[in-house]
């Protein structure tokens, strides 16, 4: 079951002690696909209110299997007063070319027009890796509030064309942790991430000293990030075994997760922690 009565202390946990002043809600780690559309909107409602004036940013992902229920949820942000909506791709039904996509991410932009737009790719787990720059050629004459892309794939000439590509009021945001300062050097002008919930403040380190020119201190804490997601790989890591480690580091209940994801075991959930105590001590 969700749980409302945490948001307002994970807000200050995020705010306080992992510098993250926007956050990304419903998505991947969210396990928004395995909830409700009831569910997405108490989720969404409680993290714009327990949000304001604490963090600069809520963006909602509102993508579903069915388009009605996208474009009940991009309204639903539009009232909540969201600061943007994402949308991956459906990924039983796939649209099989860039402009089948285009045309399901404008039906969902159209219905909340004045809420800045992100396409949510993360090809891994849609299955729907149609070119990113057909999908954006002239986008915003198709969807004018159109802002950017989350863009969650390895493919660094792919993201660096999307960089290219974007226009100055456009967000192009990286979310393969592991490789951030690659997808920074890219032009990258942000990130989102799952291990950002624990890692925060590194990961802020790391852009800070990027931007500063300093990549000796930007590698060691990026191979840092590697070591630990690699360990925990190897035990097998997914979104139950983040999930733990979301706990255990912030100390919030924020639970397991929801069937078919299982929960972590409980060794391999006191084995990557320690990993992660011995890597970042200071925590
Ligand atoms: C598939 C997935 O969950 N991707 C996340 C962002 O979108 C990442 O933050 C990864 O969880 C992270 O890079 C760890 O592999
Ligand atoms: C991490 C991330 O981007 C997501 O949960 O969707």
């Amino acid at each position: 079951e969700i749980n409302l009565t945490e948001i307002g202390r994970y807000i200050d946990y995020l705010t306080e002690k992992q510098s993250i002043n926007s956050i990304f809600v419903n998505g991947t780690t969210g396990e928004s696909v395995s909830l409700s559309v009831a569910e997405r909107k108490t989720l969404a409602e409680e993290w714009c209110q327990k949000a304001k004036g604490k963090m600069d940013q809520v963006i909602v992902h509102v993508g579903c299997m069915s388009l009605k229920d996208s474009q009940e949820l991009a309204r639903h942000a539009a009232q909540i007063g969201a600061n943007g909506i994402a949308v991956i791709a459906p990924s039983y039904f796939k649209p099989s070319t860039a402009d089948a996509l285009r045309t399901f991410l404008h039906h969902v932009s159209s219905v909340a027009p004045a809420l800045p737009f992100y396409y949510y790719h993360i090809p891994a787990l849609t299955g729907v890796d149609v070119p990113l720059s057909d999908v954006l050629e002239n986008i915003e004459e198709l969807i004018p509030s159109f802002r950017g892309v989350k863009f969650t794939g390895c493919d660094l000439t792919e993201f660096g064309q999307c960089v290219s590509h974007s226009r100055p009021h456009w967000s192009v945001l990286y979310g393969i942790d592991e490789q951030l300062l690659a997808g920074l050097a890219m032009g990258a002008h942000g990130a989102v991430g799952s291990t950002y919930n624990y890692l925060g403040s590194h990961v802020h380190k790391l852009m800070s000293a990027f931007e500063k020119g300093d990549l000796i201190k930007a590698r060691a804490i990026q191979f840092k990030i590697q070591e630990l997601l690699s360990y925990a790989k190897k035990l097998g890591f997914d979104l139950g075994v983040n999930k733990q480690l979301m706990n255990d580091v912030s100390g919030l209940c924020l639970g397991p997760p929801r069937s078919p994801l299982m929960p972590c075991p409980h060794a391999r959930a006191l084995s990557i922690k320690q990993k992660y105590q011995s890597l970042f001590p200071e925590n």
